[in-house]
């Protein structure tokens, strides 16, 4: 297929955001169908096919190859697959959806103030509790990493997805990695980030995939289109 597919954030802030970003740099996104229609254009450019998807599933829509290019979370990229990086080309950060993915331990836990505080506490956890640290989250390919930097085998993952804060208060979990941007959910639950916390800092990308089929012509449309957003694919 010659033309090229672009990727929006289907709802909400992303989506919003998204589409004053490229109205803002000159480029009108339509959704003619209204909210619920997940089909859209850019005016002027009859070449783009714009689709509306949730922001998880364009991360791994551009990762497999079947997206061209996409706005999602940087921190969706390298939760998606720990290829995720390597199979995209980050052409634009947009400046919004900022956000960040963070271990945040209960404010009781006076003691663990660092990822090596933490890595005490594991390796007992067994022996005083009679089981592992369980840590509530969505992001297992970014907890799996950087645990594994910091030492830290010893823990369960509970998958959690949504009001991941709640975990540790109602004991389905001890910690939590989840994304925060203001702070005020964890601390509305009892929750502090560890003073080297912080696993990634991210935020929306205008992300292009380099597993998707790039001849010549189809690249060179996609160029034009980038370069019109002053930016390039980067490959
Ligand atoms: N405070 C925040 N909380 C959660 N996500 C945020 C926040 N600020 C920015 N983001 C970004 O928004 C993304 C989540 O957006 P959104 O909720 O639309 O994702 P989604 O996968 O489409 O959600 P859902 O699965 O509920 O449809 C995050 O991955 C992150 O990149
Ligand atoms: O640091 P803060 O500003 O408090 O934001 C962090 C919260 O925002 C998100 O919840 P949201 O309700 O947006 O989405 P979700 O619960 O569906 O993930 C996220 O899951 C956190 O709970």
């Amino acid at each position: 297929m010659s033309g090229i597919t672009l990727a929006v954030p289907s709802k909400g802030r992303l989506e919003e955001l998204t589409r004053e970003w490229f109205a803002t740099n000159g480029l009108v996104i339509t959704r003619p169908g209204g909210a619920r229609s997940y089909l859209g254009a850019i005016e002027g450019l009859p070449d783009v096919t714009v689709r509306f998807f949730p922001a998880s599933e364009i991360a791994r829509e551009l990762i497999r190859g079947t997206i061209d290019f996409g706005v999602t979370g940087r921190d969706l990229i390298h939760e998606t697959s720990e290829t995720g990086p390597a199979s995209v080309s980050i052409a634009k950060p947009l400046g919004f959806g900022n956000a960040d993915v963070v271990v945040a331990v209960p404010d009781a836990w006076i003691d663990v103030t660092h990822m090596h505080d933490l890595a005490d506490v594991a390796s007992d956890f067994r022996s005083r509790h009679g089981r592992w640290l369980r840590i509530a989250t969505k992001y297992i390919t970014i907890t799996r990493q950087h645990f594994a930097k910091a030492g830290i085998a010893e823990y369960r993952t509970v998958e959690s997805l949504g009001a991941t804060e709640a975990a540790p208060a109602s004991g389905v979990a001890d910690i939590v990695v989840d994304i925060t941007s203001t702070g005020s959910t964890l601390a509305a639950n009892g929750l502090r980030v560890l003073e080297d916390g912080v696993m990634l800092h991210s935020e929306a990308c205008l992300i292009v995939s380099r597993t998707a089929n790039w001849p010549a012509k189809r690249k060179a449309r996609l160029d034009a289109v980038l370069a019109r957003l002053n930016c390039v694919a980067g490959f």
